[in-house]
């Protein structure tokens, strides 16, 4: 595996997304079979470029709203927009990334990342855009590999390849490196901010793990259990180096969001 270092660095001609910002306003969803609310009065606006965690514990939810963003739920009340484009169903602009990669086993890593550019429509260039973007996730001399020999994280960047293919805006990512050992992980945490950053993309991530937000966000929103309601947002400052396990800016910025975290729950 090839991820000592972000590939996002290196300079290739990879097409930059439009900075889009995320204007969610009065959102509320019931589920018809579950008894009251599940998201009620969600009123967020998220900037152009930025990494925004939503952070809460199972079942406040994450999911359900990130899902409401990426137009697979249409929201019980209000509206979500995306780059002023009200969202009314999935789109190429705004993709969702799942925790289980979900390739086609007899494809290979190239035809599995230009599947994104096959749905999208995009056939002009898709062999040169395939490359740029199997390189960007450090995937460029496994093109012509199965997809089934690749190891758990490596499928994980092809899927990751596969939504960027399409030059989207937004990048929605549902806890998707939570099946990965903690090496992969945090590999995959630090070159997916550096990617995001790289292509000014907005990205939206949902997680339950404080760490993984102060890794990777620049801000922090906490969903309340049972309420369905924003309990807290915070940004998080710190610099891209200070964003590593062992720096003790780092320490205690998780410190300060596992004490936010945790008021929540006992409020
Ligand atoms: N399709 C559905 N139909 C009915 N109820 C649902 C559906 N999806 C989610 N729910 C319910 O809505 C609530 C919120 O679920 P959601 O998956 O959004 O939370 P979450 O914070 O993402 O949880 P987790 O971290 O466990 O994935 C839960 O009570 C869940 O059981």
């Amino acid at each position: 595996m090839q991820h000592d270092h972000p590939s996002a660095e290196r300079a290739q001609p990879v097409a930059k997304s439009g900075d889009a910002d995320v204007r969610i306003a009065g959102v509320a969803h019931t589920y018809a079979v579950v008894d009251g609310p599940v998201l009620s009065g969600i009123d967020l606006t998220i900037a152009p470029g930025s990494v925004v965690a939503l952070i809460g514990r199972s079942g406040s939810g994450k999911s359900t709203l990130l899902h409401i963003i990426a137009g697979l739920i249409r929201p019980t009340d209000g509206a979500v927009r995306i780059g002023g484009q009200a969202v009314q169903g999935p789109s190429p602009r705004w993709v969702m990334m799942f925790q289980a990669p979900s390739l086609f086993p007899w494809m290979s890593v190239a035809q599995n990342a230009g599947l994104g550019l096959r749905y999208a429509g995009q056939k002009d260039g898709a062999a040169e855009r395939v490359a740029d973007v199997l390189d960007l996730v450090d995937l460029a001399s496994f093109a012509d590999r199965n997809v089934q020999d690749l190891s758990g994280g490596q499928q994980q960047r092809v899927a990751l390849a596969r939504s960027l293919a399409p030059s989207p805006d937004v990048l929605l990512l549902d806890e998707p490196f939570s099946a990965l050992d903690m090496f992969t992980r945090q590999s995959m945490q630090t070159d997916v901010r550096a990617i995001a950053k790289r292509l000014g993309l907005t990205m939206i991530l949902v997680t339950h793990d404080v760490s993984e937000a102060v890794l990777m966000a620049d801000r922090a929103v906490f969903l309340k259990s049972g309420a369905g309601v924003i309990a807290g947002d915070t940004d998080i400052n710190l610099d891209d180096r200070a964003r590593n396990a062992d720096d003790p800016t780092f320490d205690a910025e998780l410190a300060r969001l596992n004490e936010i975290y945790t008021g929540l729950q006992t409020a």
